[in-house]
């Protein structure tokens, strides 16, 4: 083994903070290429897809990177900005806000950036950025709220696996999840109302999550129970009668049962129990992206409305709201303790 060459650091300066926001990762452009980079990437993960490896490699570039790539390319064409795809335009503002919350608090001895897990700007490059920049203590945090091994734990295998090169490596903290934080399940609380303010409130209210195969859940996966946590939380805030809203799960994948019930079939089915309006909300998601601005927000709507639904409502994602960066500033200052001290303190 050979390991990465880097400047020692001096032992007698003190050093910075890192505070490392990370997210999923979005291909480099909606166009077939670069779909078919990201998602080779992506679906490689033995974290994501748990399915015995010579086999699924050749599924996935015999049948999956031929068909998929082309699909979701003209799926991202929808939701693409100026400035990059959605998930990226979000996350790069939750880390500028949250730089400013912090350093604020803190001072400038703080340093906050963002990474992708798949796709650019990679977890392992932003890293040794930080850590060039002088960081010795980092903490990361995934801006998924729910854990699963899906997503936080192949987070952290990102992470330990560029640690494995390293000869040196900073004090490392890891949020595992906030899916029940006062300030999260508050803020989307408060996102609630505040649609309901301008929107009416709807026959039915759906809390929609990204799914994962039940194997996972069944086989110990917290995500699931982590997911119906979070909606009774946000329910109990709002205190909503028992048959107002519902959960399911989205964006499923491949053949084998995902967590249910899906989203999908739930909006086409609801129209013929008499819900003829609807609005749902996505806690899982801390940006909106593809799963939601499209897949949601355009293809689930569709489907109500062809279904005889009259009246759908998609209510965005935390974003970079207010109220969202100052959860994620005091999850931060939650796992900071020993590495700084707050101005406000
Ligand atoms: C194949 C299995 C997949 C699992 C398991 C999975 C879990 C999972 N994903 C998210 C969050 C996001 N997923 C996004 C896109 C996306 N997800 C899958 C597949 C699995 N996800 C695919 C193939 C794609 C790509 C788009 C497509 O081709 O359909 C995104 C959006 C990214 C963006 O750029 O906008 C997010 C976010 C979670 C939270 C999760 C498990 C809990
Ligand atoms: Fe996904
Ligand atoms: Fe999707």
């Amino acid at each position: 083994m050979k390991y990465l060459n880097h400047k020692v650091l001096d032992p007698t300066t003190p050093g910075k903070v890192g505070v490392l926001i990370t997210n999923l990762g979005s291909p480099d452009a909606a166009e077939r290429g670069a779909l078919r980079r990201y998602l080779k990437q992506f679906l490689s993960d033995p974290r994501v897809v748990e399915v015995p490896r010579l086999l699924w490699s050749l599924i996935l570039n015999g049948i999956i990177l031929n068909v998929r790539p082309g699909r979701s390319a003209a799926a991202y064409r929808s939701v693409w900005t100026d400035d990059g795809s959605p998930l990226m335009v979000h996350t790069r503002a939750q880390a500028e806000g949250l730089r400013a919350l912090l350093q604020e608090r803190y001072g400038e001895e703080v340093i906050v950036e963002f990474a992708m897990r798949y796709g650019s700007p990679a977890i392992d490059a932003v890293v040794e950025g930080m850590l060039e920049r002088g960081v010795n203590r980092l903490l990361v945090m995934p801006l998924y709220p729910q854990y699963s091994a899906a997503t936080s734990g192949s987070t952290f295998d990102a992470l330990a696996a560029h640690f494995c090169q390293r000869r040196d490596m900073p004090a490392l903290r890891f949020r595992r999840d906030y899916h029940d934080h006062e300030d999260y399940i508050g803020a989307l609380a408060l996102k609630i109302q505040q649609y309901q303010a301008e929107h009416g409130v709807p026959d039915k209210l759906v809390f929609s999550y990204h799914g994962v195969p039940q194997r996972y859940c069944d086989n110990g996966d917290p995500y699931y129970a982590q997911c119906q946590h979070t909606t009774q939380l946000v329910v109990d805030v709002l205190d909503l009668p028992d048959d107002s809203y519902m959960t399911c799960f989205q964006s499923r994948f491949g053949r084998e049962p995902w967590l249910q019930p899906y989203l999908d079939e739930t909006l086409k089915s609801l129209p013929g129990e008499g819900v003829k309006s609807v609005q749902v909300i996505c806690p899982g998601f801390s940006a909106d992206c593809l799963e939601t601005l499209e897949e949601v927000a355009v293809e689930n709507r569709d489907y109500f409305l062809e279904a005889g639904g009259e009246s759908f409502g998609y209510i965005p994602c935390l974003n970079a709201d207010a109220e969202h960066l100052s959860a994620l500033a005091q999850l931060a200052g939650e796992d900071l303790p020993g590495w700084v001290v707050g101005k406000f303190e």
